[in-house]
């Protein structure tokens, strides 16, 4: 069974513009609200790949609300816990290009926090835990590093998708897979990367560090599969982008509803590739027959350096 971890879910607000002109009235062309959260893109991939799975995190307000009733219509099986506070809403501007605004995220309480960690005691061998995104102001940066203790009791497997010093800390011990894009891969060792050979030589570093597998996302540019055994490259499949949103929270999507199954790597990273190009090519994130199309295009080389 896969558990997702959204600790700050939100609606995500997308709205198109012909452009934005700061400072002054600009009007919609066309607007959407879609449940939001790392966490929660995740299951919803996972749910249209036919993966069992179950969201977990933080719900509030009529935010919260809202998100449930989406999750519920998709028949997702979502075990949230309540909070007060409204979740947070971000809003993503099209305006040729993409612009996101985040929000920071709403009080955790310590009763809700205390009712969240007791559904670790129910987490079995072999299950995957998927802990993603940003953190409420309200909890420590050490949040997720402090949660792996209560994965490992059990025998379960974990992946993080965060950034910074937060990721760092969790890689001792030994995240399923980890997926910085190449962005988030120069910042966690301060360097700027100037090609295939730099990013596989940092990637390679945080498999030294603890990572089991790390993927490194590069949007339109495709992907690295970095194991200890090989490197995998793809270019991404041409098509024409709708609304990237999501796209990263989708290949993690794929790569470990795949690897649940088969344990296979390489047939993983074709899934979590397919999955991340169908959701650029989608208005809200990929449906079955979108990964199915987009996995006809997939073509994954070994890397040699
Ligand atoms: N413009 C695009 N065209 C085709 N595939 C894309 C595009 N953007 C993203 N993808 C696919 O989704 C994956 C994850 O996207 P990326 O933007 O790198 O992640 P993140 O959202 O985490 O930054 C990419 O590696 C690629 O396979
Ligand atoms: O928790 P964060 O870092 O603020 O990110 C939340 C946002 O990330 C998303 O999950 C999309 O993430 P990706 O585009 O990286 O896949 C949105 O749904 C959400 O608004």
């Amino acid at each position: 069974m896969i558990y997702t971890v959204t600790v700050n879910p939100s609606i995500d607000y997308i709205v198109q513009l012909p452009q934005l002109t700061l400072g002054a009235v600009n009007r919609m062309s066309y607007d959407t609200k879609l449940p939001g959260g790392k966490g929660i893109n995740v299951s919803r991939i996972l749910n249209q790949l036919a993966v069992k799975n179950a969201a977990w995190g933080f719900l509030g307000g009529f935010t919260g609300g809202f998100i449930q009733q989406q999750l519920a219509a998709e028949q997702m099986t979502a075990d949230f816990t309540k909070i007060d506070a409204d979740t947070r809403i971000n809003v993503k501007i099209k305006a040729g290009e993409e612009t996101e605004i985040n929000g920071q995220g709403p009080a955790i309480s310590a009763p809700a926090l205390a009712a969240f960690k007791d559904k670790f005691d129910q987490l079995q061998a072999g299950d995957i835990v998927v802990m993603s995104g940003s953190l409420p102001p309200t909890l420590p940066e050490s949040f997720y590093r402090d949660l792996i203790p209560l994965i490992k009791a059990h025998g379960a497997d974990f992946v993080i998708d965060t950034t910074g010093q937060a990721l760092l800390d969790t890689l001792s011990a030994q995240p399923l897979v980890i997926k910085p894009n190449h962005h988030e891969l120069a910042a966690l060792f301060n360097v700027e990367l100037t090609g295939d050979a730099d990013i596989v030589k940092y990637g390679r570093k945080l498999l030294d560090l603890g990572a089991k597998h790390v993927l490194v996302s590069m949007a339109g540019d495709g992907a690295f599969l970095i194991t200890p055994d090989q490197v995998y490259k793809s270019t991404a499949p041409k098509g024409t982008v709708i609304n990237s949103v999501g796209a990263g929270d989708s290949m993690i999507a794929g790569f470990v509803g795949t690897f649940s199954q088969t344990h296979d790597p390489l047939q993983s990273f074709e899934t979590g590739l397919a999955c991340g190009s169908a959701t650029a090519f989608s208005e809200d994130l990929a449906n079955q027959a979108k990964i199915a199309e987009v996995r006809q295009s997939i073509h994954i080389d070994t890397y040699h350096n």
